[in-house]
């Protein structure tokens, strides 16, 4: 089964009996239970990218060489007998706007990856298609070697549930947490609202939260907010008789959030990971997951494996400790930048915090605090906390 799973989440499926819709105000889950076709896609979210432009994308010269590329040969003999996701040869345009270009790589069973790259160069768009939300024009995607036709609704392709977390925290705002985070199971199981209620408050000890299950939406923080959107997208019907490996697949999962938010989601990634340990000290059941960011604090705590896409490719892979090493020349733009040649193509303050929002070539953002008395102007500010920042990038 692919199952979707939305957090803070407007969870939404395709034709076929698996659409879901949010649920009007007076919803209640005490009085509506429906076995519907359990495919389905859940979708999580965090907040969106604020101010955020591509800033310079043009300086970056993609040289054809690509470190894909040229693996792309010893990759063929490759034993694949792991491989939860493979995208190959991808290619989607909207409109006239032509955004992957043949893109391929494969997702293994226990990976933590990462997707960077400019703004605007289809990561998100990668992820849709890998959900089985967006198809692609031309190329395939394949499910534990299945390739899948058209989109999640269309197949039935079994063996993996795929979760997606969004950006922006979409909770149901008239349900409350138990509601929210027992979403799916209300919807599609067949368990007891006693076992869904019993599940959820282990999933969301699992992710660090006691006894909010009867709160709304509206009476949590932020950080709090992204945790039950966590907890949604992981909480599954353990009466099955075999319960699928699952991959996550965050989009900016820390975007907005100010370091020390952030490093609590990076933590929080890790630990529903099966080589993690979640809240509650037992392993994660996420086999493996995908996190588009341009946050460099994500990248070091919860990412091992890099893929770089520019220009609707994958330029290059490798693990997160090769990138600053790498002798690809575009990866090596990136780098000198991050190490303050170039330090700075634009910035924002948040209003009424004390972080300023860095971003290098449009592709990586750090935060950094300081002092909004020591600022004549944003350009002076990223001036002034340069030398912190080049601590901070330090990989
Ligand atoms: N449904 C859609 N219809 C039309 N254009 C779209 C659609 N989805 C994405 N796009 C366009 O495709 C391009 C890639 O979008 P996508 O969100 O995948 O980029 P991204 O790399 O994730 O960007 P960012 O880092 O800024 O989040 C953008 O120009 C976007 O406007």
């Amino acid at each position: 089964m692919v199952s979707l799973s939305t957090t803070p989440f407007l969870p939404f499926t395709a034709k076929n009996a698996s659409t879901r819709i949010p649920p009007p105000t007076s919803f209640s889950y005490s009085k509506q239970r429906s076995n519907r076709d359990p495919r389905k896609v859940v979708c999580a979210c965090i907040a969106p990218p604020q101010n955020f432009k591509s800033q310079d994308s043009s300086a970056i010269h993609f040289n054809g060489s690509s470190k894909s590329e040229q693996l792309s040969t010893a990759r063929d003999h490759e034993d694949d007998s792991d491989v939860l996701i493979e995208c190959r040869d991808v290619y989607k345009s909207f409109g006239e706007k032509k955004i992957l270009n043949g893109v391929s790589f494969k997702i293994k069973h226990g990976e933590a990856v990462g997707i960077i790259g400019p703004s605007g160069t289809g990561k998100s768009t990668v992820l849709k298609i890998i959900a089985g939300l967006l198809a692609p024009d031309k190329g395939e995607v394949y499910i534990r070697g299945k390739k899948r036709v058209g989109l999640v609704s269309d197949d039935d392709i079994s063996g993996l549930r795929i979760g997606l977390v969004f950006q922006s925290a979409a909770l149901f705002d008239s349900l409350t947490v138990r509601e929210n985070v027992g979403f799916l199971l209300y919807e599609h199981s067949s368990m007891s609202e006693d076992q869904i209620s019993e599940l959820v408050t282990e999933t969301l000890a699992a992710v660090g939260l006691k006894g909010v299950e009867d709160r709304l939406p509206s009476e949590l923080s932020g950080g709090m907010k992204k945790r039950v959107a966590l907890a949604r997208s992981i909480i599954c019907d353990t009466t099955k008789e075999s319960i699928e490996p699952e991959v996550l697949l965050y989009d900016e999962p820390t975007a907005g959030l100010d370091p020390i938010a952030s490093t609590v989601v990076e933590d929080l990634i890790r630990s529903v990971h099966i080589k993690g340990q979640d809240a509650r000290g037992k392993p994660g059941n996420i086999s493996s997951y995908v996190v588009v960011t341009h946050q460099h604090s994500t990248i070091k705590r919860a990412i091992d494996r890099l893929l770089f896409l520019h220009k609707g490719k994958i330029v290059w892979e490798g693990m997160t400790h090769e990138f600053t090493t790498s002798t690809n020349p575009i990866v090596q733009q990136v780098t000198r930048s991050c190490a303050g040649l170039s330090y700075r193509r634009g910035c924002s303050l948040d209003p009424g915090t004390n972080l300023i929002q860095l971003y290098w070539i449009g592709f990586f953002s750090v935060q950094v605090e300081t002092d909004p008395i020591q600022l004549n102007s944003l350009h002076l500010g990223a001036l002034m906390v340069l030398s912190d920042i080049r601590t901070v990038l330090q990989f």
